[in-house]
């Protein structure tokens, strides 16, 4: 508000703009609360000052890899650096130690290999580009220096990178904590691993995200004295149990109930599956491929993760039997039976889908 009190004409500014949010331009005559600016969209617009904020005429092409560093913090600051960045591939960026990460909506791995982690191992935050490996680092490193517990929140809206960033802040503190020389299942190949087992049972295709997760989280992971990882914990809140009964089209239901169809040919005849197209809790949706997903590998991935979290084969059994019987009793239909309220399945379908149920139910 400051700001906008001290435009004179000459100044470069941002308005708001209906389609592109922000357009910038030049104050060309200011009338009482009035400000007329000639944009560089070539629009010329009249503008309440309180709509107008300054632009920094010396900002950076490239942007500030630190937002603290903008000459005007303000919301069209903020999304032009942002925008700017992203233009040179730069999707992180830091407010004072917060880091924005801005979805690039494709695979980056140069910026996470292996070399990557050895760079940002104690560098201090700032030093290097910013990168959530900087902020685990720091969070490691105070944890050691100080001996204090330490959090880091990941939020956004849904499709924005959460998932991504956490896995990215689980594998360098991974590799921080992890013992070189362990051997089988060490505590923090289970922590990586209980990833894909999450995944498969809380996520599903959204509109907006293909591998949205349906679930809130708390993952704890426990370090000795010595910095290495001796345990941890994963705590899961609100899974949307209604999507199970219920999906829309274009989205889809958990991913795990499409794995099981897809698995080998064992496995289907076991739980009396088949394709996706048959089960009403899934056919209510005209959407099944995700592209890119092969669900017959990723049911052989989610069944490994599950050994390396320490599922053991009879309680995997356990849980499919769940997922598939769950399948057959969206099948049964019911019809009205010869007792005053009483209902009774439908056809012998039904009843096929019934009894398989109670029998994988046990
Ligand atoms: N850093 C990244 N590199 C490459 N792709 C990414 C990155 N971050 C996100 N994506 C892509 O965007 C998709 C959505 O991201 P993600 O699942 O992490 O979002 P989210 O914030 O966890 O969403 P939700 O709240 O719906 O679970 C990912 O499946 C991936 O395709």
């Amino acid at each position: 508000m400051v700001a906008t009190r001290n435009l004179l004409v000459g100044s470069s500014v941002w308005v708001e703009d209906p389609e592109a949010s922000w357009v910038d331009g030049e104050v060309v005559e200011i009338n009482g609360d009035g400000i007329t600016i000639n944009c560089t969209s070539g629009k010329k617009v009249v503008a309440k000052a309180s709509d107008v904020h300054p632009k920094d005429p010396e900002f950076p092409t490239c942007g500030v890899d630190d937002m603290t560093k903008l000459a005007y913090l303000h919301e069209p600051g903020v999304l032009y650096n942002l925008k700017c960045r992203y233009d040179e591939n730069e999707i992180y960026t830091y407010t004072g130690n917060i880091l924005i990460a801005v979805n690039p909506f494709q695979r980056l791995p140069h910026l996470y290999d292996n070399d990557i982690m050895r760079q940002y191992k104690g560098a201090a935050i700032g030093e290097l580009s910013p990168h959530p490996f900087a902020v685990a680092d720091s969070a490691y490193r105070q944890m050691i220096t100080e001996g204090i517990s330490q959090a880091i929140l990941v939020s956004g809206e849904s499709g924005a990178g959460k998932t991504e960033s956490t896995k990215m802040l689980m594998r360098y503190l991974a590799y921080m904590g992890g013992r070189v020389a362990a051997e089988g299942r060490s505590v923090e190949q289970q922590v990586l691993e209980s990833n894909p087992v999450l995944e498969a049972f809380g996520n599903a295709k959204t509109v907006r995200n293909n591998n949205s997760s349906r679930f809130g989280k708390f993952v704890e992971i426990q370090f000795d004295q010595r910095g290495m990882i001796s345990g941890a914990a994963i705590r899961t809140y609100l899974l949307e149990r209604s999507r199970v009964c219920q999906v829309s089209d274009p989205e889809r239901n958990y991913h795990c109930f499409y794995m099981l169809c897809a698995a080998p040919q064992e496995d289907i005849k076991k739980y009396k599956l088949g394709d996706p197209r048959t089960f009403h809790y899934l056919n209510q949706s005209n959407f099944y491929k995700l592209d890119g997903v092969d669900e017959s590998n990723e049911y052989l991935t989610t069944r490994r993760a599950m050994d390396v979290v320490g599922i053991n084969a009879d309680e995997q059994d356990a849980i499919f039997r769940v997922v598939a019987a769950i399948l057959h009793l969206g099948n049964v239909e019911f019809t009205k039976g010869d007792e005053v309220d009483s209902s009774i399945p439908k056809d012998d379908k039904s009843w096929f889908h019934l009894k398989t149920a109670a029998e994988l139910f046990m």
